[in-house]
């Protein structure tokens, strides 16, 4: 892959070209980013990660091999519009707006192949968890490419686009739960008058240790679980009020909603 056109410029697009570049996966000069309006970011972006930046005539459009589209998915007919006319045949897309379908990019862009992807923003630091699919134009060469260049940011499963509303639910809006269930932890925490540094020390050990224990282990959640509960102990006494909260059920009805959104960005697109 020669040349990688960033269509947008915000925290995913960065998210993904500081993966990207501070892997190895692509020579940064060869990594292009453009926006709507906004020089500052992407001058801004240049300086940090050494790439380039999609001049006023947008030449490279037309040399381009692969463009990533990270615009918000209500502007993604506008962005279509734009850049169709500037691409060659042969240019390939990759996709990490939520929502939006392959046959919506087919429609905008032309039978082209297109892999549509669902990346986190653990992309920053190569530790991304990725759903991708892929249309029937991508040969076995883009498909190696588009995995390595996914790989590069971290884990990366292949799916059927339509599960891909619920990988976006789970993994592509994961992180913002992790990070919710670190407030409540740390609120906690400190209202029990642990010091901030502390608690966020040891909530952070936590989540990387448990995480550690599933991936090395292999051993079910549900075991690991019942090995910290003691019989009439701490843990039994804290899960109770999870359990009287209906905790499964809330995170049943986040990711449904999250999913149901997902679906809703697409049809609205
Ligand atoms: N933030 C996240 O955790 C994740 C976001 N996504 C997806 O990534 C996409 C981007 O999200 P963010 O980076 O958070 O959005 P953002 O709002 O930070 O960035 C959007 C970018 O698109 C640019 N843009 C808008 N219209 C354009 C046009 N016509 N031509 C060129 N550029 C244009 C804007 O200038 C801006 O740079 C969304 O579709 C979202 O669903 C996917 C996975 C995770
Ligand atoms: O909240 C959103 O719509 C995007 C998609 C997944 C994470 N952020």
């Amino acid at each position: 892959m020669e040349t990688v056109v960033f269509v947008g410029a915000g925290s995913m697009a960065e998210a993904v070209i500081a993966g990207i570049v501070e892997q190895g996966a692509i020579e940064p000069h060869n990594v292009y980013v453009m926006n709507k309006s906004d020089d500052e970011r992407l001058f801004s972006l240049q300086q940090k990660y050494g790439i380039s930046i999609v001049c006023k005539e947008r030449k490279i459009m037309r040399t381009a091999d692969l463009i990533v589209l990270a615009t918000k998915p209500k502007d993604i007919h506008q962005v279509m519009a734009d850049i169709h006319p500037l691409l060659s045949d042969d240019a390939a897309i990759l996709s990490v707006i939520a929502g939006v379908s392959i046959a919506t990019m087919e429609e905008g862009l032309g039978k082209r192949p297109i892999a549509r992807s669902m990346p986190n923003t653990s992309a920053t630091i190569g530790k991304s968890a990725t759903g991708v699919a892929m249309n029937s134009t991508v040969d076995e060469t883009m498909r190696q490419h588009v995995l390595r260049l996914l790989g590069a940011i971290g884990l990366v499963k292949e799916v059927e686009e339509d599960d891909l509303h619920t990988v976006t639910a789970l993994s592509g809006s994961g992180p913002a739960y992790v990070y919710y269930l670190a407030e409540a932890l740390e609120e906690a925490a400190t209202s029990k008058g642990l010091s901030p540094d502390v608690a966020r020390s040891l909530i952070i050990q936590t989540l990387e240790g448990a995480a550690a224990m599933l991936k090395q282990t292999g051993i079910e959640p549900a075991e690991l679980r019942e090995n910290v509960t003691s019989p009439n102990g701490t843990t039994a006494a804290g899960l109770q009020a999870l359990e009287e909260r209906s905790f499964k059920a809330i995170i049943g009805e986040c990711i449904e909603k999250a999913a149901a959104r997902s679906r809703e960005l697409g049809a609205q697109s």
